[in-house]
């Protein structure tokens, strides 16, 4: 295990996110920041002090409590179409690690009938949190999405990639090892376009660097982590990397968190625009469609499915 890693961190703001989405183009300062951030170590933190943010990751902490807190057969009720995101918990791979996935939470609706699963009257607290927390995350990574595309001066294509997203919602818990250091969740890169996370104070994630050293991570308080996913890697033509992580875990609390994940739609085609290919950098991938990546992936869940995949 290396040394902590120096992750950029970026200060930012919901109000600031909102300008951005309500038209406002993005400063020249944030744009080279976010960009020197994912074509470095592919993360950066986003730190957003404001107290309302800060609310609303505690109310999501107490949610996943409860959730997580009911019993093994009321949790597996949960089944997603959507790959990942049915209720995994205490499978033999992974015993310590529980999680699930719920799309476009970001929708009143969509967090109540998640909410009815688990409790058929309803659960408007953990319901309201849920949404409360995905409506910030999801401008919050709408507007670094922005950003990037502003910063590669595609801004004109933002709008269309946009539409082509949807959000996937994740919850995950991390149980205590019987002793020492254990895996939570073992090394991968996230397959979509972008993630953001947040979590309890319980640290945990690791990131794999260029020179293959695992350092964990210390997410300072009130900061977000996010990482670039194998989608835009591949839309940057290579420039921006999808760092490789995972989660260990140590100690005697256990680590909640969570994450907004923007995702391609089905059958959405994945390449690289023409400006983004030069004598510099040649083209790197084959356009391909992002659910034939995933079915790929799914049968062969190795390093370089990417590389395999769609390398040129
Ligand atoms: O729990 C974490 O902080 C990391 C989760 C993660 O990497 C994932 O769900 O892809
Ligand atoms: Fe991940």
């Amino acid at each position: 295990m290396g040394a902590d890693a120096q992750i950029p961190t970026i200060d930012f703001s919901a109000e600031a996110a909102s300008n951005l989405l309500s038209g406002s183009d993005s400063d020249i300062n944030l744009r080279r920041q976010v960009r020197a951030a994912l074509e470095g170590g592919g993360i950066f933190f986003l730190r957003c002090s404001e107290s309302s943010t800060q609310s609303l990751v505690e109310e999501m902490m107490i949610g996943m409590k409860s959730l997580f807190d009911l019993p093994e057969d009321v949790k597996r009720r949960y089944k997603s179409t959507r790959p990942y995101s049915s209720y995994k918990g205490r499978e033999s791979f992974m015993p310590l690690h529980e999680s699930l996935g719920v799309d476009d939470a970001y929708l009143l609706e969509s967090a109540q009938a998640f909410a009815r699963v688990f409790w058929p009257e309803g659960n408007p607290q953990v319901s309201s949190a849920m949404n409360g927390i995905n409506k910030m995350l999801f401008n919050l990574i709408y507007a670094i999405l922005k950003v990037i595309f502003e910063s590669y001066e595609t801004g004109n294509r933002h709008e269309s990639f946009a539409e082509k997203t949807v959000t996937s919602f994740r919850l995950l818990k991390y149980n205590l090892p019987p002793s020492g250091e254990a895996v939570g969740l073992g090394p991968h890169t996230d397959k979509c376009l972008l993630t953001i996370l947040c979590q309890n104070d319980v640290q945990g994630l690791e990131i794999l660097s260029r020179d293959g050293i695992w350092s964990p991570l210390v997410i300072p308080q009130g900061c977000f982590v996010v990482l670039i996913g194998e989608s835009l890697q591949v839309w940057s033509n290579g420039r921006m990397r999808a760092a490789r992580h995972k989660v260990m875990i140590s100690g005697d609390r256990e680590r909640y968190s969570c994450g907004l994940f923007i995702l391609p739609k089905k059958d959405v085609i994945i390449e690289v625009p023409d400006e983004l290919v030069d004598d510099d950098h040649p083209l790197l991938y084959k356009p391909y469609s992002f659910t034939d990546y995933l079915n790929y992936f799914m049968g062969n869940p190795k390093d370089d499915a990417l590389e395999t995949f769609a390398g040129v």
